[in-house]
């Protein structure tokens, strides 16, 4: 298994190209099972979920070809996606168990082909993640959902109508599951209290390109006209603010400054805000972005995360990661996941001070981190590790990389081009 070594002290300095976004581009694939048309996604990244993706669409029956994006390496790849034919409408349990957002199948099966079986998803450990909102969503569009076996077994004989489910807690997957399966329904579809993060938005308007009216696009409530065929529709892929958010953070850590070519500032404004607070410049350039903290020490800000346009709770652990150096301290509150704090003993071995009260963090700042031998519980939970890393004294190795390759491409490579002393360790 390979594992990461870093060596801190370095100041970041430079560039690093902003890839594709993950969490966008993972519905966007299957929404092209809606369709017998093509669809081309520009600017997908190169990671294992979408590897993932890509198997279980193919054992759909999803025709995937991938060529490299505009400029080679840098820019993501171009994947087109065509499924003229449903060869399964299972999603097995091998594949599914790797990636949550497998489960995303069930809404698009169930409205093309009035059946599915999908079984319950994998994931990140950060909590319980339930998916009681995808089925009572689907019923509300009258299909019957059981569980059998692990699997959830859906069927609409009579195909998905138009319904207003109202979401009684915010979700993305629900709210893109919904979405999907809405294009297809009879009639419109009201969803209420839907997710507003920006990568429903992206497939919002990846929808609308197919030929699906959805109003609303950006605002909690979101209307979709039904349509009994998608067209053929080539879309872009928004850059990852998660990425984006993480390097801000990890530049921030060693008073650096770098700039995110292709990041988009607007679509982290609530964690720039934060990162303002604790002392860190963002500015937006003609490129994307630049992010420097050039003097003075950063200060403790407290945090809580929240649905988009909230602090985003997949950066909170990279937070929480800057905030064990800061002056003073700083409070960290979970509000998305009940479990999301697995990173914490692992950041105690390298010297930070957290201490844990049900859903909050308190963090009180430390004058030095030193290297430690330390082992990766999730993605973001990986990528915290190694923003600690970058300011910590001596050698950290990070294992079960796994997690880490799941959501960032070529992590060591972006940070060894500015400066870092890391290194992958094979095997
Ligand atoms: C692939 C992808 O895009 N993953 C993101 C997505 O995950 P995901 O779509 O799984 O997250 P949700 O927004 O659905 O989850 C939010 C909260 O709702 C709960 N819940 C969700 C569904 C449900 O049926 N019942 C229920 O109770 C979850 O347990 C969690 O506490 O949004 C999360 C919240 O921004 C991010 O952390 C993940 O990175
Ligand atoms: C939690 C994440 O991914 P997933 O929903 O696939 O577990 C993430 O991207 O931070």
């Amino acid at each position: 298994m390979d594992r990461l070594r870093i060596k801190g002290g370095q100041q970041l300095k430079g560039e690093i190209r902003i890839s594709g976004s993950k969490n966008a581009s993972l519905p966007l694939m299957v929404a092209a099972l809606l369709t017998d048309r093509k669809l081309t996604l520009h600017n997908v990244p190169r990671l294992a979920d979408i590897t993932t993706m890509i198997q279980l669409l193919k054992q759909h029956g999803v025709e995937v070809s991938a060529a490299p994006g505009e400029n080679g390496h840098d820019r993501g790849t171009t994947l087109t996606l065509q499924a003229g034919k449903i060869a399964s409408t299972t999603a097995p349990y091998d594949i599914v168990r790797k990636m949550r957002a497998s489960v995303l199948v069930l809404g698009p099966l169930l409205a093309r082909e009035r059946e599915a079986r999908v079984s319950l998803p994998g994931g990140c450990a950060i909590g319980a993640r339930p998916v009681d909102l995808h089925i009572a969503g689907l019923k509300a569009m009258g299909a019957e959902i059981d569980i059998n076996g692990g699997y959830l077994v859906a069927k609409a004989p009579k195909g998905l109508k138009g319904a207003r489910f109202t979401f009684p807690k915010v979700s993305v997957g629900a709210t893109e599951n919904l979405m999907m399966a809405a294009a297809l329904a009879k009639g419109t579809t009201v969803l209420d209290n839907a997710a507003r993060e920006p990568e429903i938005t992206d497939l919002a308007e990846c929808l609308v390109s197919m030929g699906v009216a959805v109003r609303g696009i950006g605002t909690e409530t979101l209307t979709i006209d039904g349509v009994t065929s998608l067209k053929e529709a080539s879309h872009r892929v928004i850059p990852d603010r998660i990425e984006t958010g993480t390097y801000a953070m990890a530049v921030a850590m060693t008073a650096g400054d770098v700039e995110l070519v292709g990041g988009r500032l607007d679509l982290i404004e609530t964690a720039a805000q934060v990162l303002r607070s604790a002392g860190v410049t963002l500015e937006k350039t003609p490129n994307g972005m630049r992010v420097h903290r050039t003097n003075g020490a950063l200060t403790g800000v407290d945090v809580m995360t929240e649905p988009y346009p909230g602090f985003p709770t997949d950066l909170q652990a990279q937070m929480m990661a800057l905030m064990t150096r800061a002056e003073g301290a700083s409070m960290i509150t979970e509000t998305v996941f009940e479990s999301r704090f697995m990173h914490v003993p692992e950041l105690s071995r390298m010297g930070a001070n957290v201490t844990i009260h049900h859903e909050s963090a308190l963090v009180r700042g430390v004058p030095k981190l030193r290297g430690a031998e330390v082992m990766a519980t999730d993605l973001r939970a990986s990528v915290s590790l190694a923003i600690a890393a970058l300011a910590a004294d001596g050698d950290t190795v990070v294992n079960r990389l796994y997690h880490l390759d799941r959501g960032y491409e070529r992590l060591e490579e972006k940070l060894a081009a500015c400066g870092a002393d890391i290194e992958r360790l094979k095997g």
